[in-house]
């Protein structure tokens, strides 16, 4: 029996001048994709939620058929063994609960998706993260585990070291986090003091946090669920410090649990969101490991002690570049559900009146409410479309890299960093504008906004605090700019220094054409990233150190680094909806929708656009 859908929302959904199918394939890569996204948690609920009649178990083998070989080795038992363990308890909202039992309720589920995932043999990262996200909708104690620890070793480890320790993790052998920040330091990577000494004689790492500051503190799943940390230390041997390395280092016992000899290790308390997450801290006191447990694919030790070091001492940061394109794609995904939340409710929530005695209207009606949503749909859609653009530049820089080539490092470091920043702020104060746009059901956990807020802000801290993140890609758009000056040669994606100029063709009266749009957003980047660049050379002109005249530029190094991923977002927004092979209606729909974004992003940031004219 269908769910019956409020008239109003069924009358908003009629009125559609295009096929919401079309758009929604789009969005998750292909109808395969969404057929399958859409299957997983219904064929999982299906096991939970109803007696498993043979005609049911026949319909979902029939529909399963289709992907034979995923799902064969699925046997009966197993479906009524996961269904007698839910039935019993099922769902509980964790809202309610305190903070232990809200821990212990999302471990259970996701100790219940972690053995779905290997029965059904889901070998895709997505489906798995689809899968996932429905049955512990908030922070997953095994975030960890399931992407940095995983990517740590699959990156940073060699071959032998991926073979013994990759089917630990993927079969929860072992359940791992990625310790790298510490008390005094989470930001300022040259600043850790954890150390990795080399013991020669015992060829062995000894492991040691010499002081409160050297802690490791936040690491996910740290305060209870990890028994083995990727920890990142600064490596001495023979008396050098060799900089910052990463070690595979068992923390608990993995039967009793219990933290091993030397190990100090609990829970920092609760936080802002991020309820279900036992963020953690950890002390070493002189822990032994064997010289094997350093991960070596780019740097060694050998065993007399003599430091390899790596081709590029910027490689053990790629778990965190990797990382921060994750961020940049769950922002955007965010934002869509916040928005779709408070666009329904706009639906079929009455309030006051726009024509006196003509009856309360659809808060939808109003044109403030229209404004305060529809450039959020603006906005995720666009966050979601230049998440798969930059990803696909990653990719192609990433298989390159694999083969030795790092010619793109910088600018892929650039892009994450920039992108992650401009994509988790331009999230945080979306998501905000949809509960508010709620009025007081929006401040209800019940409504679901809140928690998307209270967890997901944090991604403008995690991975890079936003604005270290901005600096860190002024520093290449810095680079670029002064190359540029030289009329030397540029990276592709940074050309537009040279050759943006505003001939637009548009008049104020006309509809704006799409490609004056993005040659504004260009133009505004280049006259942004230029104006930074003269900053901070008036201030080595002042006789400012290089450092200083930095600091002194740096509120507009960071203006130059958003307004770059501004431009980066609208013109993928705009090419991959024109060419994107959707009917005309659809086509016409989204050009409306990226058109909205953009002048919208005007209207916000005017004072740039007014300047460059
Ligand atoms: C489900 C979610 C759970 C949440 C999970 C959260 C996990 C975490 O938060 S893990 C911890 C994340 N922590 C960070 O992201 C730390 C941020 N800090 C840094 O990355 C670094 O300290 C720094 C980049 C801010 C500064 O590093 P530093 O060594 O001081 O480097 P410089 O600024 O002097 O630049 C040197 C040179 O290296 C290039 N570079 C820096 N980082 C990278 C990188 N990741 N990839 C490639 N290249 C990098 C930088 O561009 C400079 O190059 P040049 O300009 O050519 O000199
Ligand atoms: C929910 C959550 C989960 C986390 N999970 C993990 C994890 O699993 N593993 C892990 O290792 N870490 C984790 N972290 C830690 C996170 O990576 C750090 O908090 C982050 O890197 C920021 O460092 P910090 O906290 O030291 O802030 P700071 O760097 O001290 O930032 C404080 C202020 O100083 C400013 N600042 C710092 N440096 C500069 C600069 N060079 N120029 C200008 N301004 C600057 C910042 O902009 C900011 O305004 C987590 C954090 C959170 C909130």
């Amino acid at each position: 029996m269908g769910k019956s859908v409020n008239p109003d929302l069924a009358k908003a959904r009629s009125q559609a001048t295009f096929d919401p199918a079309n758009l929604t394939n789009y969005l998750y890569g292909g109808p395969e994709k969404l057929r399958r996204k859409r299957y997983l948690p219904a064929f999982v609920f299906k096991e939970l939620c109803t007696e498993m009649s043979l005609t049911d178990l026949c319909l979902i083998f029939l529909g399963l058929l289709t992907h034979v070989s995923d799902y064969l080795g699925l046997t009966l038992s197993i479906e009524n063994m996961a269904a007698k363990e839910y039935k019993e308890e099922g769902f509980k909202s964790t809202d309610d609960m305190s903070r232990e039992e809200a821990y212990e309720e999302s471990m259970r589920r996701a100790v219940y998706t972690n053995k779905r995932v290997l029965q059904l043999n889901l070998q895709d990262q997505e489906e798995q993260y689809y899968f996932r996200e429905i049955f512990v909708p908030g922070a997953n104690p095994f975030a960890l585990h399931y992407v940095m620890f995983k990517d740590a070793i699959n990156t940073q480890g060699t071959e032998d070291q991926i073979q013994k320790w990759l089917p630990l993790a993927e079969t929860y052998a072992v359940t791992g986090t990625y310790a790298q920040t510490e008390l005094g330091h989470g930001t300022f990577l040259r600043g850790l003091e954890t150390t990795a000494e080399y013991d020669v004689q015992r060829e062995e790492f000894i492991l040691n946090t010499p002081t409160i500051t050297s802690s490791k503190f936040w690491p996910g799943a740290l305060g209870k669920t990890a028994n083995v940390a990727i920890l990142n230390a600064k490596l001495i041997t023979k008396g050098r410090n060799c900089g910052m390395q990463s070690f595979w280092v068992p923390l608990r016992h993995l039967e009793t649990h219990q933290p091993l000899p030397g190990i100090t290790v609990g829970d920092i308390g609760p936080k802002f969101g991020y309820h279900t997450s036992d963020n953690g801290f950890l002390q070493l006191n002189r822990v032994r490991i064997p010289r094997e447990n350093m991960l070596m694919r780019y740097s060694k030790v050998l065993q007399d002690g003599t430091f390899v070091p790596p081709e590029n001492d910027r490689l053990v940061y790629v778990p965190m570049t990797q990382f921060r394109f994750v961020v940049i794609g769950r922002s955007g995904w965010t934002l869509a559900k916040a928005v779709t939340v408070a666009t329904r409710y706009s639906a079929v929530r009455r309030q006051s009146e726009i024509t006196p005695g003509g009856g309360e209207v659809q808060i939808l009606d109003f044109q403030t409410q229209q404004h305060k949503l529809f450039t959020q749909i603006a906005s995720a859609y666009a966050m979601i479309i230049a998440a798969k653009a930059a990803k696909d530049l990653y990719d192609s820089a990433f298989s390159k890299m694999e083969k030795g080539n790092l010619e793109d490092l910088p600018m892929l470091h650039a892009l994450t960093s920039s992108m992650k920043a401009f994509n988790t702020w331009e999230m945080a104060t979306g998501v905000e504008q949809c509960r508010m746009a709620c009025g007081g059901h929006g401040y209800l956990l019940a409504s679901g906004i809140p928690q998307m807020y209270t967890d997901m802000v944090s991604a403008c801290t995690y991975e890079g605090e936003n604005t270290v993140m901005c600096l860190q890609a002024a520093r290449f758009l810095n680079k670029c700019q002064e190359a540029a000056n030289k009329g030397e040669r540029l990276p592709q994606l940074t050309r537009f220094l040279q050759t943006s100029r505003l001939n637009i063709s548009s008049s104020l009266d006309q509809d704006v054409d799409l490609n004056d749009i993005i040659a504004a957003y260009e133009f505004r980047a280049a006259t942004v990233i230029s104006e930074a660049n003269a900053r901070l050379n008036a201030g080595l002109a002042m006789g400012k150190s290089q450092s200083e005249a930095w600091n002194y530029a740096s509120q507009l190094l960071v203006k130059a680094a958003l307004a770059f991923s501004h431009w980066f977002t609208v013109r993928a927004l705009i090419e991959n909806m024109r060419g994107a092979g959707f009917d005309n209606s659809t086509e016409t729909l989204l050009l409306q929708l990226a058109k909205l974004y953009a002048l919208d992003g005007m209207l916000r940031y005017s004072g740039d656009f007014r300047k460059v004219g």
